[in-house]
C-alpha cells in the first residue's frame, strides 16, 4: 500500500503498468510483423510513412535507396530486441490503428487499472499516458478495449516523439511543461520499469513502481521508488482535496 499520495496529475505507462507485456510484444507486434512491408509499400505518399521509412535506413544503416525488405529486416531486428525506435512505433501505430477499426485487434488491460483511473479523476486527479507506443497507436489502444473506448479518462498523450525518451529526465521536464506546468512533486508517475521512474524522480515528480506477478521487471530492485503489484494499493488524493482514501 502506498499510504496516500497528493497530486493533481497521474501520468501512466502502458506496458507492465497498465497492460500485460504479452499483450504488447505477442498479441501487436505479431499483428505488425507481416504488416510492415505490405504498408510501407501501399503508403509511399504519407508522410509519416516517408519519414519513418528514411529514419528507420539513417539508424539502422542502410542506405538511402535500400530496398523495402531491407528495412522490413531493420524494423523485425528492433522489434526481435525490443528497442522501441520511434519509426517503428510510429509505422505501428499506424497500422494497429487500422487493425482496431477493423475490430482485428482489442486491447486488454489489468482489471484493476481502469477502475483505479476512473477512481481517481472522479475525486479530480487529472490523468495523462506516456508511452513508447506513438501517440496514434496508444489512442486506437484506448478506443477499442475490453473496457470499451476509454479515451476520455486521458487530458494527454505523451511519447517519445513528443516528449522524448523514457529514461531521461528532460523527457518529464517536457511532459510537466505539457500538462501547464503544475509543481512537479504533485505529478505521480506511474512504470513497470525502474529507470523511467528514476527519470522521472530526477524531475521532481513522485514515482510508484509497478512490480506485477509474471512482468518482466516483477523481481526488479524498485529502490528508492514505492512499489506495488496492482493499483488497487495505490491511494491518490488531489491536492486540495480531503485525506480520504479514494
Ligand atoms: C498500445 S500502444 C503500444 C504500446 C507499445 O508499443 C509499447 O512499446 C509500450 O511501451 P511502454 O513505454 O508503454 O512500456
Ligand atoms: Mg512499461
Amino acid at each position: 500500500m502506498t499510504g496516500s499520495l497528493r497530486a493533481r496529475w497521474v501520468v501512466v505507462d502502458i506496458e507492465g503498468t497498465l497492460t500485460a507485456t504479452s499483450q504488447v510484444h505477442v498479441v501487436l507486434y505479431d499483428y505488425a510483423r507481416p504488416r510492415l512491408g505490405p504498408w510501407i509499400d501501399a503508403h509511399p505518399e504519407d508522410e509519416r510513412v516517408r519519414r519513418a521509412v528514411a529514419d528507420t535506413k539513417a539508424e539502422g544503416g542502410l542506405s538511402a535507396d535500400a530496398s523495402t525488405a531491407e528495412v522490413v529486416a531493420v524494423l523485425h531486428s528492433w522489434m526481435d530486441a525490443d528497442r522501441k525506435a520511434a519509426p517503428l512505433k510510429a509505422l505501428q501505430g499506424l497500422i494497429w490503428e487500422q487493425g482496431y477499426a477493423r475490430r482485428e485487434l482489442i486491447s486488454r488491460y489489468f482489471p484493476d487499472a481502469f477502475p483505479a483511473l476512473r477512481r481517481w479523476r472522479e475525486s479530480g486527479v487529472d490523468l495523462a499516458v506516456f508511452s513508447s507506443g506513438s501517440v496514434a497507436g496508444q489512442i486506437a489502444s484506448f478506443s477499442h478495449s475490453t473496457d470499451g473506448d476509454v479515451t476520455g479518462l486521458f487530458e494527454h498523450h505523451f511519447d517519445t516523439v513528443n516528449a522524448g525518451p523514457k529514461r531521461e529526465a528532460p523527457s518529464y521536464r517536457a511532459i510537466a511543461a505539457g500538462l501547464g506546468d503544475p509543481r512537479p512533486e504533485e505529478i505521480v508517475f506511474l512504470s513497470d520499469v525502474p529507470a523511467e521512474l528514476h527519470a522521472a524522480a530526477e524531475a521532481g515528480w513522485q514515482t510508484v513502481g509497478l512490480a506485477r506477478p509474471g512482468e518482466p521487471f516483477a523481481d526488479a530492485d524498485f529502490a528508492p521508488h514505492r512499489a506495488v503489484e496492482s493499483f488497487d494499493e495505490i491511494h491518490i488524493v488531489p491536492v486540495g482535496g480531503g485525506d480520504t482514501d479514494v
